[in-house]
């Protein structure tokens, strides 16, 4: 007797893009859709001042729907962009909801130590109360060896529907994969009219375990004086470089909240209708980029600071807190901010970057504890620890 063929259990269901990706792809998932770049034409070693520029001249010599793929360091001076003929297209990513059991053998070495990581907080706060600046997002990195043979399209499959997903070749065997919540800057063009969005995120809040726990959580983050502050100097910087481009701008004056699997995040979603001729997504983003959610506030001695405190730690960001995203031979694209990542290198090395905004009245336990949630998305995709 002929059965019929068993349908996929939900467990071993791997979404078409994640099928197709072969080593060297770069794939790019937002909300909507998800790209796949293959074969296309590699494009480094252009800085971000001089990327829109560069990606016009370049796009604009190509096939109509070529689009440039790829990351952008976070010190903006190197890029990984693919130019791709025939993008792969696709719908979002779905949320996977495996049991994860938490077996799989890892070695794990933060870089710097928690200690380490708190005295930095501490001293970056001491900073803050002196005058120095307002704000600086301070990361830490895990060193994670791995005894199983890990791949990118295997972690990718847990890191779908996460809000941005991503897998982008940086340098041979070495892909920076992760999945982020936080939109820099989209821009999109229909009937002449170029609109766009950026949705700051910055307040955070570990998940609790079990619903009560969890809108304590959620509740205690919207009432909190000092994440409410962390928030606002986000928005206040990101309203005040898009005002020149825009002929209108919203800018709710309540922040939202915003679930991930491991965090909850105060976010504002800020909309707006650009000027003609309307700057492309990466002008914008240039324009935008290092926003206080990863970098601080004024910017020049967060910047000095973070060289400071992370590179005496041991953490390069490198593409960490860059960007992430697409453009068009028009200038409509997507560019999130490189979040909740890992470098994945070879295939049994791995190294995850988490930080955290460090304002006035932070607490440095609260703040390592608030790196640890955001590690958990890719110790989910491990599989290291079980999911919520
Ligand atoms: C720097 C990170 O998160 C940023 C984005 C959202 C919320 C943040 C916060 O609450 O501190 C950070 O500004 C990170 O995930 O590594």
């Amino acid at each position: 007797m002929l059965l019929p063929p068993k349908a996929p259990a939900l467990a071993e269901y791997v979404a078409p893009p994640i099928r197709a990706y072969r080593p060297g792809d770069t794939l790019f998932a937002g909300p909507t859709a998800t790209l796949l770049a293959h074969n296309g034409e590699p494009l480094t070693g252009i800085g971000l001042d001089c990327l829109p520029d560069a990606l016009a001249a370049l796009l604009a010599h190509r096939p109509t729907g070529c689009l440039a793929v790829g990351a952008v360091s976070f010190d903006g001076l190197a890029c990984r962009l693919t130019l791709c003929d025939t993008v792969t297209r696709a719908g979002p990513l779905p949320r996977q909801h495996h049991f994860r059991c938490g077996v799989n053998p890892v070695t794990i070495t933060a870089v710097p130590s928690e200690e380490d990581y708190v005295k930095a907080v501490r001293c970056a706060t001491d900073r803050i109360a002196a005058g120095e600046l307002d704000k600086a997002v301070l990361a830490r990195a895990l060193s994670v060896t791995s005894a199983r043979r890990l791949s990118v399209p295997g972690l990718l499959r847990h890191l779908g529907g996460h809000g941005y997903t991503f897998a982008v070749p940086i340098g041979t065997r070495r892909t920076l994969i992760g999945a982020s919540p936080e939109l820099l800057i989209s821009r999109r063009t229909q009937d002449g009219v170029s609109t766009i969005v950026a949705n700051p995120l910055a307040g955070s809040a570990p998940r609790g375990a079990g619903l009560a726990a969890d809108r304590q959580a959620a509740e205690g983050l919207m009432a909190s004086v000092k994440n409410r502050h962390e928030h606002r100097l986000v928005v206040e910087e990101v309203a005040r470089a898009l005002t020149p481009f825009c002929q209108d701008l919203h800018v709710p004056a309540e922040p939202t909240l915003l679930a991930t699997p491991t965090l909850w995040h105060l976010s504002t979603l800020i909309t707006g209708t650009l000027t003609d001729p309307a700057p492309s997504s990466l002008a914008l983003a240039t324009a935008l980029h290092p926003t206080p959610a990863i970098a601080g506030t004024p910017t020049e001695p967060a910047l000095a600071l973070i060289t400071e405190l992370e590179g005496g730690g041991g953490v390069e960001r490198g593409y960490y807190c860059g960007l992430v995203g697409w453009t068009d031979a028009a200038g409509d694209g997507e560019w999130a901010l490189a979040l909740r990542c890992a470098v994945l290198d070879g295939d049994r090395r791995l190294r995850l970057y988490a930080g955290a905004g460090i304002v006035a009245d932070s607490d440095p336990a609260g703040e390592l504890a608030e790196t640890n949630a955001k590690f958990g998305v890719m110790l989910d995709a491990l599989d290291v620890r079980p999911a919520r």
